[in-house]
């Protein structure tokens, strides 16, 4: 049987939905729209490294906050931000209690604010009884990131477009080294550089699976944040190391847990890692595991 991430409860994770992180591991900038976002060809794999979210039903029609990200303000967070999208998009009266266990490192480019804004909309969706489908719900995650669409659909993906035009991926489903710097990189500033390259020429997948890995981000990120700059050159003289989004997160793909487990014993200590297995599902109501659907 195919192995997949599930995000709806379950009795291991104590009526918590689950909110995965995702890797690129590729990203390229191609082009710019009018608007400023910039169009990529980028790769998703989801990894099981996830943040957990309750989803408790209120007697009334608020939306509270009970714990949520550090720093972040209720009425900014991603999963409050999706919560009042869903009641304005459908007319609900019903209020939830959001408790946010957050492990994704933030700023991180792991995507956490994004996968907990999708795993928000495919729980409200059940909880509050909505019926919407799975088109509806990555059109509105749309509306709250580029990046929430690929979580709300599920499948390990070549994105392109500003990060929303996805085609499904039966990627290898290794082992990472996940390395976090002592640094966050804000997605905003990378993307705001003079200095990004913006004009990559496209490539095909075939591209992809015969090696090209290539970061159009990298470059910028380690110029203006040395600890990743140090991350990697010591990541890349033990593997291939790379960069995922705009940092500042590092990883390198490893064949077994073992090795990957063998990698991370070295780490120095200033730095947070963690060991992950990439996934190509990561299953919600409305997708049914690939083995399941007999693909
Ligand atoms: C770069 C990526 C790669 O997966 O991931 P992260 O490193 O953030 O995890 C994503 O494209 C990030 O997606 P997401 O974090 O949802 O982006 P948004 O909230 O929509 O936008 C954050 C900022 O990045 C810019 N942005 C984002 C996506 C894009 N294709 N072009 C952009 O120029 C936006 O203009 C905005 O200033
Ligand atoms: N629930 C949330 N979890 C994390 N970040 C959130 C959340 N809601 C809003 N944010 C905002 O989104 C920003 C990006 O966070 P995140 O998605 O974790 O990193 P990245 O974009 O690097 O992958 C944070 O710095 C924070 O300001």
């Amino acid at each position: 049987m195919t192995p997949h991430l599930s995000i709806q409860p379950r009795p291991e994770t104590n009526g918590a939905w689950l909110a995965p992180a995702k890797l690129n591991l590729m990203l390229r900038i191609i082009g710019r729209r009018a608007d400023g976002y910039h169009l990529l060809q980028t790769v998703f794999q989801f990894i099981d490294y996830s943040d957990q979210i309750w989803l408790n039903p209120r007697n009334d029609a608020r939306i509270e906050l009970l714990r949520g990200a550090d720093q972040v303000p209720a009425e900014r967070d991603l999963t409050v931000r999706a919560a009042h999208l869903l009641k304005q998009y459908t007319g609900c009266q019903r209020g939830v209690d959001i408790t946010i266990d957050k492990r994704i490192p933030m700023g991180g480019g792991l995507g956490g604010g994004s996968s907990d804004a999708a795993t928000t909309l495919h729980g409200l969706n059940q909880v509050w009884e909505l019926g919407l489908d799975l088109d509806t719900l990555a059109q509105l995650g749309l509306q709250l990131g580029a990046d929430v669409p690929v979580f709300v659909r599920g499948r390990a993906a070549w994105a392109e477009g500003i990060g929303e035009q996805l085609q499904p991926l039966t990627l290898p489903e290794p082992w990472y080294l996940v390395i976090k710097p002592d640094c966050e990189v804000a997605t905003a500033a990378i993307f705001n550089a003079a200095e990004l390259t913006r004009n990559s020429p496209p490539i095909t997948m075939a591209d992809f699976t015969r090696g090209d890995k290539r970061n159009d981000c990298t470059p910028v990120v380690r110029q203006r944040y040395p600890a990743v700059d140090q991350a990697l050159q010591w990541l890349a003289a033990r593997a291939e190391a790379q960069l995922t989004g705009t940092g500042s997160c590092i990883f390198a793909t490893c064949d077994t847990e073992a090795t990957a487990r063998q990698l991370q014993s070295d780490v120095p200590k200033h730095w947070s890692s963690f060991v992950a297995r990439g996934y190509n599902c990561s299953c919600n109501p409305l997708v049914t595991p690939l083995d399941e659907r007999g693909l």
